[in-house]
């Protein structure tokens, strides 16, 4: 008997992983998941934006507009940072990022800082924004390879 032909790839695996992980996000506007893994296709870590632990969902602002102190932009941490942040395994030095939507100028230098090598993004909805940019700038001058995820067409469904 042969093997299953139609596995999913590595990019399709840890895509769909990333994800999977925004659906855990309360961004009413924008869900972004994140997953980090090896050089020899481990995870590491996976995170989603949100706002920090003890900072409560239901009374921190989601509202994108008004005076910055009201506004979510000022506590909610990226699902890029949240990934760096929650693995507790060491170094990062080699990996790859997959994320949802391209990474920001702040997320850029922790990825830069924490070794990872290679971003795969797949929505680029911001580009061309000065956050974008300089992210490119950086990671253009570090060395950080980023390219976009060439969606497959498959559709995967998950019944829980
Ligand atoms: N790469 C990213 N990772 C993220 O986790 N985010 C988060 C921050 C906010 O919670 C949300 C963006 O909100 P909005 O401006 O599209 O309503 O996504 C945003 C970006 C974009 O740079
Ligand atoms: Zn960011």
């Amino acid at each position: 008997m042969d093997k299953r032909t139609d596995y999913i790839s590595w990019d399709e695996y840890f895509m769909g992983v990333a994800h999977l992980a925004a659906l855990r996000s309360k961004d009413p506007n924008t869900q972004v998941g994140c997953c980090i893994v090896s050089e020899d296709n481990k995870i590491l870590s996976i995170g989603y934006n949100g706002f920090p632990k003890g900072c409560s969902d239901d009374e921190f602002p989601w509202r994108r507009e008004g005076d910055p102190y009201d506004t979510k932009y000022f506590y909610t941490t990226h699902s890029e940072l949240n990934a760096i942040l929650n693995y507790r395994g060491g170094s990062l030095e080699g990996a790859k990022l997959y994320v949802s939507l391209f990474p920001c100028n702040e997320c850029a230098k922790a990825i830069i800082q924490c070794g990872i090598r290679t971003v795969v993004y797949d929505c680029d909805k911001y580009d061309g924004t000065p956050s974008v940019r300089a992210s490119k700038r950086m990671m253009n001058a570090a060395g950080v390879r980023y390219y976009k995820y060439q969606k497959t067409g498959r559709n995967i469904e998950i019944s829980v």
